[in-house]
């Protein structure tokens, strides 16, 4: 389950989302508690600069202890004012302790920084530092510096501010866990597209792995996973038409190594199997008649006196004879006995399961028809005429007495006066 592509995406926007929602919850009403302070501080720090600035147009007085003293009355005697936000308390010009907790109050200097209105750790009299200075604000009055004013001390909240700081932290957390929440669900749809496509495209290339090459997936848009899935299919094509290419390649060369097989195995004259293939053919046999005491029969056939065709009516018609006798012989013997041209005008039967007796009926069955054929037709005067020898002879040695045995038989036909057959 956590291993999925969906899951790991939804839990890291998750985690994502949440460390933003924390960092707001945490820091934003932080900093917004020390804005709302500081521009607080700031309209405080405004009004006092005003009220000194009517206290010296109604007084005309300023510096030293005699008119602190007045400052500090006249300030305390002004009535607080409304002021525009986010001071929302109304201002005192100088806040007295007992309303601001000895907190946030002001500090003022002469033109020459020597302090005449003191408080927190500034000293009735003391001079300013540069470092002070640079810190205090200049009061001027008709172009002319007329003193320095420092402001000190934390401004506490009031509850009223406490809780316009808090809506607003409120609003905020509202808004961001809203966009959490927007977040969460545009990630979990995204997410699911992505996990269809990346499912289709693992889909498709498992079943490539299984030999089906005939893959396609959909492509949609234009992003990495469409790129991704637009690549797929055209290696999928390639591969497809790769190997349809090579499976047509690789049958021709199956069927021309066939073609060049049954060619080495077959007699370019007759058409009938050769003696390579007669040897393979009765090595085989013979091993499994030995095995199975089986019976086995072999007939050597010779044209008679083939040298004399020759001789008479020309090599062509030697051939042509060798041909017809082939066929003749072909259309004669059983589906299962094996026919070969043995050598010249030599052709040998290899007959499984069939002794000598049985072969020898099937044989002058042979043997008369090539008699009884119309050789008129090749050459006038023509008569050709077949002798056999037959052997079923079976020895442990490898079919060789067999061998010996039929071509014995065979000039025995051959001395009985030929057109025979020798059992
Ligand atoms: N036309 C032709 N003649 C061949 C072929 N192969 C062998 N011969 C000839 O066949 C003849 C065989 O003659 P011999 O072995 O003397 O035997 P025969 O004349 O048939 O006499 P018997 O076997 O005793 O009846 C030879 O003249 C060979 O040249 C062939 O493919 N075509």
């Amino acid at each position: 389950m956590l291993n999925s592509l969906r899951t790991k995406l939804t839990l890291s926007m998750l985690i994502t989302s949440l460390a933003a929602i924390s960092v707001m919850a945490l820091i934003t009403p932080w900093l917004l508690e020390q804005r709302f302070i500081s521009e607080a501080k700031d309209v405080h720090f405004k009004r006092f600069v005003l009220a000194i600035e009517e206290f010296r147009q109604e007084h005309g007085e300023w510096g030293g202890l005699q008119s602190a003293l007045l400052i500090n009355q006249y300030l305390s005697s002004r009535p607080a004012r409304n002021l525009p936000p986010p001071g929302r308390r109304p201002p005192h010009p100088n806040p007295p302790a007992s309303s601001l907790a000895d907190n946030f109050r002001f500090v003022l200097a002469d033109q020459q920084g020597y302090i005449f209105l003191p408080f927190f750790e500034y000293e009735l009299g003391q001079q300013l530092t540069t470092e002070q200075l640079q810190q205090a604000t200049p009061l001027w009055s008709g172009g002319e510096l007329v003193g320095y004013a420092l402001s000190g001390g934390e401004l506490p909240l009031t509850e009223q501010d406490k809780s316009y700081l808090m809506i607003q932290s409120r609003s905020m957390l509202i808004g961001a866990a809203a966009g959490l929440a927007v977040t969460l669900l545009l990630s979990l749809t995204m997410g699911s597209q992505l996990v269809k496509h990346m499912r289709a495209l693992t889909r498709a290339a498992i079943e490539m792995s299984k030999g089906n090459l005939n893959q396609r997936v959909q492509v949609a848009g234009k992003d990495e996973v469409a790129l991704l899935a637009r690549e797929f299919n055209r290696m999928a094509q390639e591969l497809s038409n790769t190997y349809a290419e090579l499976k047509a390649s690789n049958e021709t060369i199956k069927a021309q190594a066939e073609a060049l097989q049954e060619l080495s195995l077959r007699d370019e004259l007759t058409g009938l199997h050769n003696r390579r293939y007669f040897n393979q053919q009765f090595r085989m046999l013979h091993h499994q008649a030995i095995r199975y005491q089986d019976t086995l029969a072999l007939a050597l056939g010779d044209i008679d006196n083939f040298k004399q065709i020759n001789d008479r009516y020309s090599h062509q018609i030697g051939d042509a004879v060798l041909k017809q006798v082939a066929a003749l012989m072909q259309e004669e013997i059983r589906e299962a006995d094996i026919l070969a041209r043995y050598g010249g005008e030599e052709f040998v039967i290899l007959m499984a399961h069939t002794d000598k007796h049985q072969a020898e009926g099937l044989v002058d069955r042979v043997r008369a028809k090539v008699e009884a054929w119309p050789w008129e037709k090749l050459a006038k005067d023509l008569q050709v005429t077949i002798s056999f020898g037959i052997s079923d002879k079976l020895d442990s040695d490898l079919g060789h007495s067999m061998l010996v045995e039929a071509d014995n038989r065979l000039y025995q036909a051959k001395d009985l006066g030929r057109n025979r057959v020798c059992a």
